[in-house]
C-alpha cells in the first residue's frame, strides 16, 4: 500500500517537473497540482524540485503558484543548489526576490512557532538539532579546546565534533573583526571614554583590537563561558589588564543581573558565540535595550549564519534586521570583501564560502 502511494507520488512529481520544464501553460500545472501532485517532490537523479524547474524556465507566475501551494523555498538539489541560486545565476531579480521573501515569511512564522519541536526540514537555517560540540552548547562547553597554528600559519581554536576538528575561531576572520571595531568605535562620540561589552573571547581578536584603540576603553567587559578559553585568557594576561573585567559563564547567566546592568549601560556591544543558533542570538537582541547606554551606543554581531549560500545568507541577514527593528534598533549594513583565498586558508573557510561579509551596525532608533 505504502509502495503504491510512493510510486504514485513519484509519478505525479516527475510529471509536474517535466511539464514545467516543457513550458506547459500555468492552467495545466494548476490542474496537475489540484490532482494531488506533490509540490515538495525532488527527483532522484538530480534532486531538483518543481520550484527548481520553474526558476530554470524563469516563469515567475509558476514560482508564485508553487510557493502558494507549499513549495519548499530552500530545497537544495544534489549539488546543493536552490531555486533561488538558479534565479541568481540568470540574474532574475524578480524570481530571486519572490523566493527570498517566501523564505523570510516562512522562517519568521517558524520563529513565532518556536516552542514546537523542530521536526520540519525547512528549519535548517535558523535552528539546529545538531548534538555535537558545534551545534549543542552543553556538548561544546564540556569539550576540550585546542589553540594552535594551522598549516596556513593562522592562529586557530579548535574543538572536536563528530570525529572532525572544527574551528571555533579562525585567524582569517581578523579583517572582519578589524572592520567591526572601526565601525563600532572609530567615530564614536564617546570614543575617549568607552564602555565596551564583548560576548565570546575565542582567539581574543576583537578584544585585542578594542585594547589597541588609540584610547583604551575605560571599561571592557568580556563574558566567556568555556573553561579552556578562560585558561587561555589567564595564561595571556587578560585578567591583569587595567579596565578589563572578565565574567566567567554564559551570557545567559549574566544578561539580566545587577552585576552587568549596574554599570549603567555600554557604548559598544559585540557578540560572537559558538554552538548557539539563531534563536539564541534573537534572545540576545531582546536584551539590547537594557544593555545599551544611550542613543549613541552601537551594536554588532558576527553575521555568519547561512554563509555558504547567497540566498540563505540574504534571508538570515534580513530576518536579523527585522528582529533588531522589533526591539528598536536600526541596522546599517556594510560589505567587507572576504573573497576566499583557498591557497591561503584551505578548508578553514568552508563555513563561510561567500565572498562578501555583511557587517551589521545597530543603533537605537530615535523616536
Ligand atoms: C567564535 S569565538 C569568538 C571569537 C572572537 N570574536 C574573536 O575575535 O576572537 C566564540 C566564543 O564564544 C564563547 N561562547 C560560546 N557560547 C557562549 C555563551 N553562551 N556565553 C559566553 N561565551 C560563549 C566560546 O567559548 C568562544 O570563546
Amino acid at each position: 500500500m505504502e509502495t503504491d502511494i510512493n510510486l504514485a507520488a513519484t509519478h505525479l512529481g516527475e510529471d509536474l517537473i517535466e511539464k514545467i520544464l516543457n513550458h506547459e501553460p500555468t492552467e495545466v500545472i494548476s490542474a496537475i497540482l489540484e490532482s494531488g501532485a506533490p509540490v515538495w517532490y525532488q527527483n532522484e537523479t538530480e534532486g531538483i524540485s518543481p520550484l527548481h524547474a520553474a526558476a530554470f524556465t524563469q516563469n515567475v507566475d509558476l514560482v508564485n503558484l508553487l510557493l502558494e501551494n507549499g513549495a519548499v523555498w530552500n530545497a537544495a538539489d544534489h549539488r546543493k543548489i536552490t531555486a533561488g541560486d538558479i534565479a541568481l545565476s540568470f540574474n532574475n531579480c524578480e524570481i530571486y526576490t519572490v523566493i527570498r521573501n517566501a523564505g523570510i515569511r516562512s522562517e519568521l512564522l517558524l520563529g513565532l512557532l518556536e516552542k514546537r519541536p523542530p521536526t520540519d526540514s525547512t528549519t535548517l537555517i535558523l535552528r539546529t538539532s545538531d548534538e555535537t560540540a558545534s551545534g549543542s552548547s552543553d556538548a561544546f562547553l564540556s569539550s576540550n579546546l585546542k589553540y594552535t597554528t594551522d598549516e596556513h600559519g593562522q592562529n586557530i581554536c579548535m574543538v572536536e565534533a563528530d570525529g572532525d576538528q572544527v574551528g571555533v575561531m579562525m585567524g582569517w576572520e581578523e579583517d572582519i573583526m578589524r572592520e567591526t571595531v572601526e565601525k563600532l568605535c572609530g567615530d564614536h562620540p564617546n570614543v575617549s571614554n568607552l564602555k565596551v561589552l564583548n560576548i565570546g573571547f575565542g582567539l581574543g581578536l576583537i578584544d585585542g583590537l578594542f585594547q589597541r584603540l588609540p584610547k583604551v576603553p575605560t571599561e571592557h567587559v568580556i563574558i566567556e563561558a568555556h573553561p579552556d578559553v578562560l585558561n587561555f585568557m589567564r595564561d595571556n594576561g587578560w585578567y591583569e589588564r587595567d579596565g578589563v573585567r572578565i565574567m566567567e559563564g554564559r551570557w545567559q547567566d549574566f544578561v539580566d543581573t545587577p552585576e552587568l546592568l549596574n554599570s549603567g549601560g555600554f557604548d559598544v556591544i559585540y557578540t560572537d558565540t559558538f554552538s548557539e543558533d539563531y534563536s539564541d542570538l534573537k534572545r540576545f537582541f531582546e536584551q539590547l535595550p537594557n544593555l545599551l547606554a544611550d542613543g549613541d551606543s552601537r551594536f554588532s554581531f558576527f553575521n555568519g549564519l547561512g554563509a555558504t549560500n547567497a540566498l540563505f545568507y540574504d534571508v538570515y541577514t534580513r530576518i536579523s534586521e527585522l528582529h533588531l527593528a522589533s526591539v528598536g534598533l536600526e541596522v546599517e549594513w556594510s560589505d567587507v570583501d572576504v573573497a576566499p583565498d583557498y591557497d591561503r586558508w584551505g578548508r578553514s573557510r568552508e563555513y563561510f564560502s561567500l565572498p562578501i561579509y555583511r557587517l551589521p551596525l545597530g543603533r537605537m532608533k530615535l523616536i
